[in-house]
């Protein structure tokens, strides 16, 4: 690593929007360099390494690598910081572009910017990273090259001769894409003399090594045998092993400034290893850099095992797959119809699809996720001062129209939804954003040219509004054109209400729902009607009720199942029959009295596991 000072190393990402060719343009630059050899490299791309991954075509955890690169009798170290491309994952994004002095911004010559495009050249430009435009797919014959470098120049402001066309693909123009990044990128920074700076900006854990830290040296040099302290924790450590990711871990004896590396040491729980730490050496503290806000979560559902004696083996699951994707937060629930289970929160829903993928995938787990929802902020009115509660779970929500229950305010989570669409959706668009409560409603138009000019259109929306079939209804009604993305937009007071359910006059404690008062009737008619069609039949009538407060907002009779007692009966004895009937009536009387309406798990299951909002 001594032959690496920092004027050979360059530290850049790719940025793109999703499905915009960053992991393959991360194959080619690896291949190009020799790091990896194309005759074993799979069909597969060889970032990409989890199994949803593969299966979904999508990258959910950045992965980096370092390659050597031979240009003008110099030998260059480039570190590849492999990003994340969905909106779900913007904090990925940025921990990662926290490292890197430069980015590739890749765009789809036949799709142009996109919402995401936007977003991550945001986060690029904030942290004040070198862009290099790079224009990709160039050998699709759909590919309106001139169009799009109009449009990256306009929306961007970036010099339209920068741009690089090139075919990740086949691999055009990729060797001007390394050259671009030895010229244009600048080489970072750091004193080898000066005490150690390392910067922890990603962590995995291994099962048999405990955490394995990726981190960035900004300055000083790091050893096997060093003992490191974190800022964070000040807690003390023993570095066991170093090295640089070639794209797999290639032990080393040093890491030195500007370089981007492994660091494991006696680290044991993933809990430790917080992004955004600065690490020096024992006895010569230095100042953090400045960290990262932790991820929060956002998406909150339940997991519950199908069978109910799996809840150990789930727990257990859940656990261990936290220990790698630590932006997860688990909390125990349990639910008088459901059994035990936990209570997951995610950042967004495609993290919340991955995550149960992944349980499904990697632990055999056979399980049932609740409709998604999201964090309120319930504010009680008490001598003085208000007292704020964020609640996740409707369960817990209070009755807010009791005006005992002393609640002054509720609060849900909007964002800042930006969607990028041909002009002619517009009108589809904007009806869609109103029937999902946007307010605040704007748009401007991207570029001009062509037939067919795009539009951006910005609005501020309940996050309870989109984390279900939101973004489904909008590439339907865009027929698949519209690209979307959003960011946090804080808190906004919003008349929101809790609806129960009340099944022969007792609540479900498991499909407590929060709605906007606005929706209460349309929800509430809805959800009895598949209450009623999911539900059994019973020996007894029972009534189906949507209730807010104390109104009961909708109601269906589920009817009874007449058994037919006396079926078994031949001729006469009428006096027989009417006993029969006497005695069964009874017993139905008794029923309904416990109150016992047979409701099979799977009757949940199919409620449940069906979107609140269809
Ligand atoms: N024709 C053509 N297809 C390409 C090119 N680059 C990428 N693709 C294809 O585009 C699709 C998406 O490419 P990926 O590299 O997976 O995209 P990505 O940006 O890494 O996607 P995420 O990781 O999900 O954000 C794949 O089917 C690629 O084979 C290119 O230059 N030409």
């Amino acid at each position: 690593m001594n032959d690496f000072p920092c004027e050979v190393i360059r530290n850049f990402s790719i940025i793109a929007h999703i499905d915009h060719g960053k992991s393959t343009l991360a194959d080619r630059l690896l291949e190009l360099t020799g790091t990896i050899d194309k005759r074993v490299k799979s069909t597969q791309q060889f970032l990409d390494k989890l199994k949803v991954e593969r299966e979904r075509g999508i990258t959910v955890k950045a992965q980096t690598a370092s390659m050597m690169y031979d240009f003008e009798a110099k030998e260059y170290l480039l570190n590849l910081i492999d990003t994340p491309g969905h909106v779900d994952f913007a904090w990925e994004v940025s921990r990662s572009l926290a490292a890197c002095q430069g980015a590739l911004l890749l765009v789809d010559a036949t799709q142009g910017v996109q919402a995401q495009s936007l977003s991550v050249f945001h986060t690029a430009v904030e942290r004040g990273l070198k862009i290099i435009p790079v224009l990709n797919k160039i050998d699709l014959p759909a590919a309106q090259p001139e169009r799009i470098i109009a449009q990256i120049e306009s929306t961007f402001g970036l010099n339209p001769e920068e741009v690089l066309p090139i075919s990740a693909k086949s691999g055009e123009g990729v060797q001007a894409v390394l050259e671009a990044i030895v010229r244009r990128i600048p080489p970072p920074g750091g004193d080898a003399d000066k005490p150690l700076k390392a910067f922890l900006f990603d962590s995995s854990y291994d099962r048999y090594r405990g955490v394995i830290s990726l981190m960035s040296m900004q300055s000083g040099a790091l050893r096997k045998g060093d003992k490191i302290v974190s800022c964070h924790s000040r807690k003390k450590y023993e570095v066991t092993d170093i090295g640089i990711l070639h794209p797999d871990e290639v032990s080393t004896s040093v890491l030195l400034p500007g370089q981007v590396g492994y660091v494991s040491c006696n680290m044991k729980e993933s809990s430790e290893a917080h992004i955004g730490d600065t690490f020096y050496l024992a006895g010569q503290p230095v100042e953090p850099m400045p960290g990262f806000q932790q991820a929060k979560a956002m998406v909150f559902a339940g997991v519950y095992p199908v069978d109910s004696s799996d809840f150990i083996k789930l727990e257990e699951s859940v656990r261990r797959l936290t220990l790698t994707d630590r932006s997860v937060t688990v909390q125990k629930e349990s639910s008088t119809a459901l059994g035990q289970g936990l209570r997951l929160g995610f950042l967004g829903t495609l993290h919340m699809d991955v995550f149960r993928q992944r349980l499904e995938d990697e632990y055999d787990a056979n399980i049932l996720m609740t409709a998604p929802t999201v964090p309120y902020k319930v504010i009680y009115r008490e001598k003085g001062t208000d007292r704020t509660v964020v609640m996740s779970n409707p369960t817990d929500f209070p009755d807010t129209t009791d005006a005992a229950s002393k609640v002054r305010e509720v609060q849900e989570p909007v964002v800042k939804a930006s969607v990028i669409v041909p002009e002619e959706y517009l009108g589809e668009m904007m009806d869609l954003c109103f029937v999902h409560r946007g307010e605040d409603l704007d748009y401007k138009y991207l570029d001009s040219s062509g037939s067919s000019p795009r539009i951006i259109m910005t609005c501020t929306i309940p996050l309870s509004e989109i984390v279900t079939d939101f973004f489904d209804r909008l590439k339907s009604r865009s027929s698949g054109f519209a690209s979307f993305d959003y960011e946090d937009a804080g808190y906004k007071a919003s008349n929101l209400v809790k609806m129960v359910f009340l099944l022969n006059g007792k609540p479900v404690d498991a499909l407590a729902l929060i709605v906007h008062r606005s929706a209460e009737q349309a929800v509430g008619r809805r959800w009895v009607k598949k209450l009623h069609k999911v539900i059994p039949r019973q020996l007894f009538e029972i009534p189906i009720q949507a209730a807010v407060g104390k109104r009961i907002i909708a109601r269906e009779n589920l009817s009874a199942m007449r058994a037919d007692v006396t079926a078994g009966l031949y001729g006469g004895h009428y006096e027989r029959k009417m006993k029969h009937l006497e005695n069964q009536k009874e017993s139905k009387r008794r029923m309904k009295r416990v109150g016992t309406v047979d409701l099979p798990q799977e009757a949940f299951f199919d409620l449940l596991s069906s979107d609140s909002k269809s």
